[in-house]
């Protein structure tokens, strides 16, 4: 069990990729507290699972947009779990829009959650790993958009841009207290994020036919490279992105 006595905290974790990646990490050994904004029923049935393993599991509702968010979700989960030692920055949204006419509202929202949520969520669990004084493992789920551009993705690729460039800062902050901190660089991923953009068929098979392993993303499989980034495994991995991407971003031709 790579990942027994550890504690991970997920933001964004009823659904998706973050559901996946909190209960993949139970199935690994550890006790999960997850962040969630709306879904109750998400989150409680992603708890039960965690339970069914063997595993503690806890809930905690908050807009990771409110940077109170942070401390209250890293302190109550504490509380239930006894310690921090894997955080991962999951919770973000894409709505897709056209540049020219992108409303502020949408701009900033995007901003809010994606990037400036996870700064304050990365720096309440730091503070937390720096209290124990052992160390941890950060892991922030940027995304292929950390390197490439989207035509209706104008707000969000720069999110991404910035959380990768985050983790290499504070990878530096924090390597003299031993916390690695870490990207992951999903492609495209089936989840709700972008089931509107996909059902325009031919988009999907346009996506599909751009990667070398023949099939768009699912949810569980981000779940290894989290594992590997928050085990013991990956102890000289610091400041580090890995394409999760079935090989689109090599793709030019
Ligand atoms: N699906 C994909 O193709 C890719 C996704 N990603 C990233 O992976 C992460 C997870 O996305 P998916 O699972 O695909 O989408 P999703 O829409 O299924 O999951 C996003 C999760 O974030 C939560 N969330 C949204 N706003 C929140 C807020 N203000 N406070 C707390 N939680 C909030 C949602 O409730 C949901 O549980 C996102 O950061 C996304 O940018 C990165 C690359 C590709
Ligand atoms: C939402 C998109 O489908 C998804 O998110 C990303 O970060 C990548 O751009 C994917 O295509």
């Amino acid at each position: 069990m790579l990942l027994e006595g550890k504690t991970v905290l997920v933001t964004g974790a009823s659904a998706g990729i973050g559901r996946a990646v909190a209960i993949g990490c139970a199935r690994h050994g550890a006790d999960v507290a997850l962040n969630f904004a709306r879904d109750v029923a998400g989150a409680e049935s992603a708890v039960a699972e965690i339970e069914a393993l063997g595993r503690k599991g806890i809930a905690i509702q908050g807009d990771v947009a409110d940077p109170a968010t942070a401390k209250d979700f890293v302190s109550r989960a504490t509380e239930a779990l006894g310690r921090v030692d894997v955080f991962v920055n999951n919770a973000g949204i894409c709505p897709f829009h056209a540049f020219l006419d992108m409303p502020v509202e949408t701009f900033e929202r995007t901003m809010q959650v994606n990037l400036h949520g996870a700064y304050f969520m990365v720096q309440a669990a730091a503070n937390q790993m720096v209290k124990q004084g052992d160390g941890g493992s950060i892991i922030a789920m940027s995304s292929i958009s950390a390197l490439v551009g989207g035509e209706y993705q104008t707000h969000y690729t720069p999110t991404k841009a910035g959380l990768h460039s985050l983790m290499q800062s504070v990878a530096i902050a924090l390597g003299k207290y031993g916390i690695r901190c870490n990207s992951l660089f999903p492609g495209t991923i089936l989840t709700d994020i972008n089931k509107e953009d996909l059902a325009d068929q031919g988009k999907r098979t346009y996506m599909e036919g751009r990667i070398p392993l023949g099939r768009l993303g699912q949810p569980d499989d981000l779940v290894g490279p989290t594992v590997f980034l928050a085990s013991d495994l990956s102890n000289y991995v610091t400041g580090a992105s890995l394409l999760v991407d079935g090989g689109a971003y090599v793709n030019l031709q």
